[in-house]
């Protein structure tokens, strides 16, 4: 284990950078309720790689949503640091999400006519925040991207848009990075890849990560498995493994 490593119960032991109590979401549809979030109680550690999972419907887009300020809980809180976010007026949670959150999306969202650079740039360069070069080379290191900075998007792999999409959103060492499916793209070599530079980032950069996924590989790469059913979460799973995300997920969709 090398110097920089943190064993993964340190992590999950660390500050909570992320709290969320009693969430609860329901959408009114056509004169009946969906209670897609039936009050969540959750906290992500510093450091820590956490995935989202659960059946098909569960509410893990809407958990993400909730806690990203993308959407509003129809009661509950959730924290950033210390800023409660539910309740921030929508100017204040977009610079909210656009100063301190990083998101990485299945579909890559990159700009087509930028390069590799400019894409991961962008966003800085929007805020107009300065951009920490020697954050940027050890990124750019560490995803691969050294000679591929100067390329279009349409002349890279899907893993390769992917990794600037991820350079991209922990550039500003933002407090949390939301990951929605980011594998869901990629065939599973350009998966593995993307998957093994979050893990890296969460060890090696501290980055909080939160990933909604379906694939028990892809939530294998995290430190800890959340599983949500009908908005609740009824599960947890530490350090785990595919077979056994596998294993807990089909009890849960028999159930
Ligand atoms: N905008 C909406 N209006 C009405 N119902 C919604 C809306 N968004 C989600 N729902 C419902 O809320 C529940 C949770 O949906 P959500 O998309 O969060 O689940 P999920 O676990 O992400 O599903 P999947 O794995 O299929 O993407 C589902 O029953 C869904 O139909």
């Amino acid at each position: 284990m090398s110097d920089t490593t943190v064993h993964p119960q340190a992590r999950t032991q660390s500050p909570p950078v992320v709290v969320a109590r009693g969430l609860v979401k329901t959408f009114e549809t056509g004169g009946s309720q969906v209670h897609a979030l039936a009050g969540v109680d959750v906290d992500f550690h510093r450091g820590a790689f956490t995935a989202i999972m659960g059946p098909s419907g569960s509410g893990k887009s809407t958990l993400m949503h909730c806690l990203a300020g993308l959407d509003a809980p129809t009661s509950g809180t959730v924290h950033l640091g210390r800023t409660p976010i539910t309740g921030l007026r929508d100017r204040d949670l977009t610079l909210l999400r656009r100063d301190r959150i990083g998101f990485i999306f299945q579909s890559f969202n990159l700009l087509p006519m930028l390069t590799a650079e400019q894409n991961i740039l962008l966003p800085s360069q929007i805020a107009r925040r300065s951009v920490d070069r020697e954050r940027f080379e050890h990124i750019v290191e560490v995803v691969g991207l050294r000679d591929r900075l100067g390329h279009l998007p349409a002349k890279l792999s899907g893993g390769q848009q992917q990794r600037v999409a991820v350079a991209r959103a922990l550039l500003n060492a933002p407090e949390v990075v939301y990951a929605d499916e980011p594998t869901g793209n990629l065939d599973s070599r350009s998966g593995a890849e993307v998957l093994r530079f979050l893990r890296d980032s969460a060890r090696d950069l501290q980055q909080t990560i939160v990933m909604v996924t379906h694939d028990p590989v892809a939530a294998s790469y995290a430190d800890r498995v959340v599983f949500l059913r009908d908005g609740s979460i009824v599960d947890e799973v530490t350090e785990p493994t595919a077979e056994l995300v596998s294993a807990r997920l089909l009890k849960l969709e028999e159930a």
